[in-house]
C-alpha cells in the first residue's frame, strides 16, 4: 500500500524462513529511525540498508516475544551501539527499556503510541504511528487472520478483547502492518479487517470455539527461539 506520509520513511522488509515482515520508520529530515521486528537472519541486510540511507536508529522494537524466529534487536545492538532493544515489562524478556500501554516512542517529528494488545502473548502491544496512520500490530491482528492463541499464555478471549477494544477502535483508513503475512499479503486497513476478517468478524463465542480448534503444527524454531529471545536474541 503506497500511502505516503509526510517526512517519513517507511520500508517494509521481508524474512522468507519465517515470514516475517520488518519495518523500518525513519524521520527523513533528522533520520531518527526504529526498527520494528528484525529477524537475526537478516540483520545484516537491514544494517546495511540503515547505513546506505543514513540513518540513526534509535531503536529495536519488538512487538512481543516471538516464537517462530529469534529477534535480531541483540546482534543488530552489536552492529548499531547508539541501538536501545525494546520490548513490553509484560514480555517477561530483557531489553535496555521496557514498555507498557500509553507509552510514546519518538523519533524525530513522528511518535508511535504504545497499545497493550494480549492473548496471542501476555506482552503483546500494538504501535499505533501518529494519532492512526497505521500501526504495528504484531501477531495480534494479522491480514484476515490473527495470532494463535495455543501456547505462551495465549487466551482468544482476551485476544478478541484486545483487538475489537484497540485496534479496530482505530479511523477506518489505518493501515494495518503485521509480523507476519504467509500468503505475501503486505498491509491491510482496519475498515478492511473489521469487515472482511474471518475470525475477527464472528462473535466472541464463535472466535474462542475455533481459537481452540486451529490444530496448527507447533512453530519449528519455538524450542530454540523462545529462550533466546527472552535475552534478546543474545545467549548472556
Ligand atoms: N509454520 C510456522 C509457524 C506458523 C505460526 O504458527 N505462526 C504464528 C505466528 S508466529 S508465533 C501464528 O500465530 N499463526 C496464526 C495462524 O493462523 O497461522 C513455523 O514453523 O515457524
Ligand atoms: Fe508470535
Amino acid at each position: 500500500m503506497a500511502t505516503k506520509v509526510e517526512g517519513l520513511l517507511l520500508r517494509q522488509l521481508f524474512e522468507g524462513a519465517s515470514f516475517t515482515y520488518t519495518y523500518i520508520l525513519a524521520d527523513e529530515a533528522t533520520k531518527e529511525a526504529v526498527i520494528i521486528d528484525p529477524v537475526l537472519e537478516t540483520v545484516e541486510r537491514d544494517v546495511t540498508l540503515i547505513k546506505d540511507l543514513g540513518l540513526k536508529v534509535l531503536y529495536g522494537i519488538n512487538t512481543h516475544c516471538h516464537a517462530d524466529h529469534i529477534t535480531g534487536t541483540g546482534k543488530m545492538k552489536q552492529l548499531l551501539p547508539e541501538m536501545k532493544s525494546v520490548i513490553s515489562g509484560k514480555s517477561g524478556a530483557k531489553a535496555d527499556q521496557h514498555i507498557q500501554h500509553g507509552d510514546v516512542i519518538k523519533f524525530g517529528r513522528h511518535k508511535l503510541e504504545v497499545r497493550s494488545t494480549p492473548g496471542h502473548t501476555d506482552g503483546c502491544v500494538t504501535y499505533v504511528l501518529n494519532d492512526g496512520v497505521m500501526c504495528f500490530t504484531g501477531d495480534a491482528l494479522l491480514i484476515r487472520g490473527c495470532g494463535r492463541t495455543d501456547f505462551q499464555q495465549g487466551d482468544p478471549s482476551l485476544l478478541y478483547d484486545s483487538v475489537h477494544k484497540e485496534v479496530f477502535s482505530l479511523p477506518d483508513n489505518c493501515i494495518v502492518y503485521p509480523a507476519h503475512d504467509y500468503k505475501g499479503l503486505m498491509s491491510s486497513t482496519v475498515l478492511e479487517e473489521k469487515t472482511l476478517n474471518p475470525r475477527l468478524t464472528k462473535s466472541k463465542e464463535e472466535f474462542v470455539e475455533l481459537m481452540n480448534n486451529l490444530g496448527l503444527p507447533y512453530p519449528k524454531q519455538i524450542d530454540k527461539a523462545l529462550p533466546m529471545n527472552l535475552v534478546c536474541g543474545i545467549q548472556d
